[in-house]
């Protein structure tokens, strides 16, 4: 079995490129870092640190490289079992024209055989997305053999991998949590569900998606910023602080109690599933950056993802949000200066005001009472006094 897969970052390398290749399939990386491609076309191999108390050395082996800009690409597409992808949100839609040229090809060369893309990214149906990207570049007349051929598969993926320096310098080095979760829609494939230990098919995705983005990600988000704010680098020592660890706990659990309501979760599986979230967070051999966590604000604070989203289930349950609009307010405040959407974001609150930026950014609605109550915890962040 063969694999395409766009980004050969953390999670490309650390996670869904290593869970393939250790299922035996062959993979080969497409990115636009032409370092990293170069060293995994001349090496095949990197090695992968899987940290925990017994820490072990594991290398990926059979792996090759292209640029994802080549047109090498449709080429692969064409002849590929398998195409993910692990580059970011915003870089689906960049990417979707040479994903759809390699369909076109791969429909010219009469290869009839399934294609099935993931996209494993933190999305709600990411691969649902990215479809309907790839489709405005696909002739009409193309549109039913691709409903027949391709399977679109929306996935959850759980990992926690940061950027980590080598001790040797190998740029192809990643370290990786021992934890992770694969979980993808069964009911999307096209053909025979391919064996990947690790890679877990269900026919209720959206309960794992917004179990894990609106509990492991909402609670990391909030560590992050609220760790930013009071100047700690790590989520490690964010989470190590008893105010900050009270507010992300309560947080998770405002988000939690949304999601045993929608998703009828065993509230005990779910309080455990939360614990082991701290403890994640916690890792001590781990470096998590908490300015990584935090990147993208603006994308973080939008209508559907970690912050937003579960504060609007707590009106329609009418249930408690405290914590989580600590959390957003906390975003708000978020200041980095590497960070373009963190600049964007402070700049449109100085060009309007926290209140309009914000309902702007979040998409609520500015008669919303939770409006005056973000803005309350704001100010008070901003002076200091929170
Ligand atoms: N790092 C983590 O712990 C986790 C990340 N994720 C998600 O996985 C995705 C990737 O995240 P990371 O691996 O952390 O990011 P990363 O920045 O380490 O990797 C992204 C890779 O995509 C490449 N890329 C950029 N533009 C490209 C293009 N046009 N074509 C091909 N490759 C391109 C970059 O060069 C880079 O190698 C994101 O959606 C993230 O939210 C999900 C779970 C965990
Ligand atoms: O990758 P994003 O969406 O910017 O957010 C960072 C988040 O992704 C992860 O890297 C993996 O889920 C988390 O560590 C963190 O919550």
């Amino acid at each position: 079995m063969q694999a395409l897969h766009f980004g050969a970052g953390n999670i490309g390398r650390g996670f869904i490129g290593k869970l393939l290749s250790d299922a035996g399939v062959h993979v080969t990386f497409a990115d636009v870092n032409q370092q990293v491609i170069d060293e995994l076309a001349s090496r095949h191999q990197y090695p992968v640190n899987v940290v925990g108390e017994q820490s072990v050395c594991e290398i990926v082996k059979n792996v090759d490289a292209i640029n994802s800009t080549s047109p090498k690409v449709s080429d692969y597409i064409a002849k590929v079992d398998l195409v993910t992808t692990a580059v970011g949100p915003q870089i689906l839609a960049r990417i979707a024209q040479s994903v759809a040229q390699g369909i076109i090809a791969r429909h010219a060369s009469g290869n009839n055989a399934p294609l099935n893309i993931i996209a494993c990214e933190n999305m709600v149906r990411g691969t649902s997305q990215f479809k309907q990207e790839i489709v405005k570049y696909l002739p009409d007349d193309l549109h039913q053999w691709v409903n027949e051929h391709i399977g679109f598969v929306d996935s959850a993926v759980d990992r926690i991998v940061p950027p980590a320096t080598s001790k040797t310098g190998d740029i192809l080095e990643v370290t990786v949590e021992t934890f992770s979760e694969w979980i993808v829609d069964k009911t999307q494939f096209i053909g025979e569900i391919p064996q990947i230990k690790g890679m877990e098919p269900v026919d209720n995705l959206m309960a794992f998606v917004e179990r894990k983005l609106f509990t492991l990600n909402t609670g990391h988000a909030i560590t992050a910023y609220l760790g930013f704010y009071n100047n700690i680098a790590t989520i490690r020592d964010a989470i190590l602080n008893d105010k900050i660890r009270k507010i992300v706990r309560g947080a998770m659990e405002e988000s939690g109690q949304v999601l045993i309501k929608r998703y009828h979760f065993d509230p005990v599986k779910h309080q455990a599933y939360i614990e082991k979230i701290l403890s994640r967070f916690e890792n001590p051999y781990l470096h998590d950056d908490t300015a990584r966590v935090g990147r993208q604000p603006l994308r973080k604070l939008g209508r559907g993802d970690r912050l937003i989203k579960p504060l609007l289930g707590t009106f329609e349950y009418q249930l408690g949000n405290q914590n989580l609009l600590i959390g957003i307010a906390a975003a708000l405040n978020y200041r980095n200066n590497d960070d373009e959407q963190a600049i964007d974001l402070a700049n449109q609150i100085a060009n309007s005001s926290l209140k309009q930026a914000f309902c702007n950014i979040s998409e609520i609605e500015s008669d919303n009472p939770v409006v005056s109550q973000i803005e309350q915890l704001y100010t008070a962040m901003q002076n200091h006094q929170f």
